[in-house]
């Protein structure tokens, strides 16, 4: 039900992975993915690199602490993020970075391109940078290959993501809290907010897919093959061709470490359906999730 497909397949318009790609992209709304240019050494580097910065004591944490900022960079502790507003804030701990513009750049004063927070340890910046600059090109390949499964215009696409908001997430799922109750998530039902999530986990279950008809599908992939789901935004784009289908993960007695990246198109892209008529810029959408999902930015615009 959710395909494996390979991304070099997909990279030279290998016909059957397109379109089980395309079939993908408009039923269940997510597949797995590997043979892509990061190798399973890169996502275990990141994934150690994360779970020893989320071992580290709280003060430490703190000092990069988004919750001190106007914008979404650097550590987001337990509780300062509500995915979904009829449950509690998810229990997760989180680390975000976010793409970087050149200095002078008209777009350097959106929130979306503020300047990354860092940890004391510069091997963290250098293996979590490396890995973003890799996961933003695997993204952007996939991409293009979702175009061409669902028979869009690739021009629809070419030159919408010259400043990506791109934010690759570490997520750190402690053991599920033996205090949590039924509005307790790891992360609560949500979808993301958009266009493509490229998501490797450490190999341990926990992330699970609303099925269409009801019930839950878990789905795992060891590091090296990734996960990959549709948004918000990808499906208002395609006209709901695209489905951003709802996930969430409860928790469970291990704990957990995943990395999604979310891939976004620049800021002032209208990623309304073509020949709608309508305006919805990528900035403005992503504001308003983040202005009801961080805790911090609650009623702040
Ligand atoms: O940890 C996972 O497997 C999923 C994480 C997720 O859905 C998210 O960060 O948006
Ligand atoms: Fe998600």
């Amino acid at each position: 039900m959710i395909p494996r497909l390979d991304a070099a397949a997909l990279a030279v318009g290998d016909g059957p992975s397109l379109a089980a790609l395309g079939a993908a992209a408009t039923g269940v709304g997510f597949a797995t993915v590997f043979n892509t240019a990061l190798s399973a050494e890169r996502v275990d580097a990141a994934i150690g690199t994360y779970r020893a910065f989320f071992h580290l004591p709280e003060a430490e944490k703190r000092v990069v602490d988004m919750a001190r900022t106007g914008s979404n960079r650097g550590w987001g502790a337990a509780g300062s993020e509500q995915v979904d507003p009829e449950a509690n804030p998810d229990y997760k701990q989180f680390f975000d970075v976010g793409y970087q513009v050149p200095a002078g750049h008209p777009l350097g004063d959106k929130r979306f391109y503020a300047p990354n927070l860092w940890p004391d340890d510069p091997e963290f910046k250098r293996v979590i940078s490396a890995y973003y600059d890799d996961a933003v090109e695997v993204a952007t390949g996939l991409l293009s290959a979702i175009a061409k499964a669902i028979g869009a215009d690739a021009a629809h696409f070419d030159g919408a993501f010259e400043a990506p908001m791109a934010l690759l997430r570490g997520n750190f799922y402690p053991a599920r809290p033996d205090w949590a109750g039924a509005k307790d998530f790891g992360i609560a039902t949500h979808t993301d907010y958009g266009c493509l999530t490229l998501l490797a986990t450490d190999g341990s279950p926990g992330l699970e897919v609303r099925k269409r008809g009801g019930g839950w599908i878990p789905v795992s992939a060891p590091p090296g093959d990734f996960i990959i789901n549709f948004g918000e935004m990808l499906e208002f784009w395609t006209g709901g061709r695209v489905k951003a289908t709802p996930h969430r993960v409860v928790g469970g007695l291990d704990e957990r470490i995943s990395i999604p990246l979310f891939f976004n198109p620049s800021y002032d892209v209208n990623v309304a359906p073509e020949r709608s008529g309508q305006v919805m810029l990528a900035g403005d959408h992503l504001s308003a999730r983040f202005e009801e999902t961080y805790v911090h930015l609650q009623g702040k615009s």
